[in-house]
């Protein structure tokens, strides 16, 4: 975001969670070490991300979208280096969350990601008990200190996550036995239970129907007013309901980010208005 629209939105640098700068993504690049230009260069080689700069704002939902293919879950695999996971993956560029370089080597990944929390477009619950599905994370990085302190968490993200009334008399029971958006609000509830400064959700309602869908969309409300929330979208109207800042993607570049309603009544880019009224997608 230049000055001018930052002035624009009221948002300054210093309110920002997380900046990315010129970060480009590349699929095949085979051994790291290997140039932008240089991975750019090679025709074998997927360039998904292109130089790519980002704010991402304390207490705000910022919506990815764009056609098909263009990047958005790859480049919001990048803000939590879930992309480290992809054989073959390869970033190039910066990113950081309060001003520390999130690629540091002496930031530890899965810190990071209990920091940058992330929901899937499917819901993921492990095959253990609605319990133990929302203690996992808590219990692996020791933020209880005791069995009460657990239980403690695990009520309190179920809260939050809007889904305790509907399990609190079951919580030994498989998560995976609940219906798609119970299991999807249970997996929001695992990614808060480690108390994460930014939420990262990669078409979260994408398997929801429209009453689950409205639950997870008002629950995306009230978790902004805890800390960032990200989220890729494939609808339009999803983008508009729940977010406050809009990226537009085409083929692996950041075309238009601005103020969710400027992009939706006055977008800059003529890219983006053709998106927003369906000429291209
Ligand atoms: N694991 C992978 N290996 C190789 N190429 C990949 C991989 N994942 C994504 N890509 C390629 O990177 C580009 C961006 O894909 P990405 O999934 O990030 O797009 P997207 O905008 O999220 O798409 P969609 O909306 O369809 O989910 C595409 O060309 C895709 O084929």
């Amino acid at each position: 975001m230049n000055h001018m629209s930052q002035a624009m939105t009221g948002v300054t640098v210093d309110q920002m969670k997380m900046q990315a700068r010129g970060v480009d993504v590349f699929y095949g690049a085979g051994a790291a070490g290997r140039s932008a230009a240089d991975m750019a260069a090679d025709k074998s080689v997927t360039h998904a991300i292109k130089a790519v700069d980002v704010d991402i704002a304390d207490n705000t939902v910022t919506a990815f979208i764009g056609p098909s293919g263009c990047g958005k879950s790859t480049f919001l695999r990048v803000l939590n280096r879930m992309n480290d996971t992809i054989d073959g993956c390869r970033m190039t560029g910066k990113v950081t969350l309060d001003g520390e370089d999130i690629n540091d080597p002496k930031v530890d990944p899965v810190q990071l990601r209990a920091k940058v929390g992330m929901v899937f477009q499917k819901p993921n619950p492990f095959p253990k008990s609605i319990f133990d599905n929302v203690a996992y994370g808590p219990r692996i990085h020791g933020l209880a200190s005791n069995k009460a302190d657990l239980a403690d968490i695990v009520e309190k993200s179920l809260r939050r996550a809007a889904i305790w009334d509907e399990v609190k008399d079951r919580l030994q029971a498989p998560g995976t036995g609940l219906s798609g958006g119970q299991q999807q609000r249970l997996c929001i509830a695992r990614a808060i239970a480690t108390s994460p400064e930014v939420l990262l959700m990669d078409e979260p309602c994408s398997a929801l129907d429209p009453i689950a869908t409205a639950q997870v969309e008002e629950l995306i409300d009230e978790l902004r007013t805890r800390f960032s929330v990200v989220i890729v979208t494939h609808s339009m109207q999803q983008a508009a309901r729940v977010s406050q800042k809009t990226a537009f993607f085409h083929l692996g570049s950041l075309v238009e980010f601005d103020d969710t309603t400027k992009i939706f009544t006055n977008p800059s880019d003529p890219r983006t208005e053709s998106y927003i009224t369906g000429r291209i997608g």
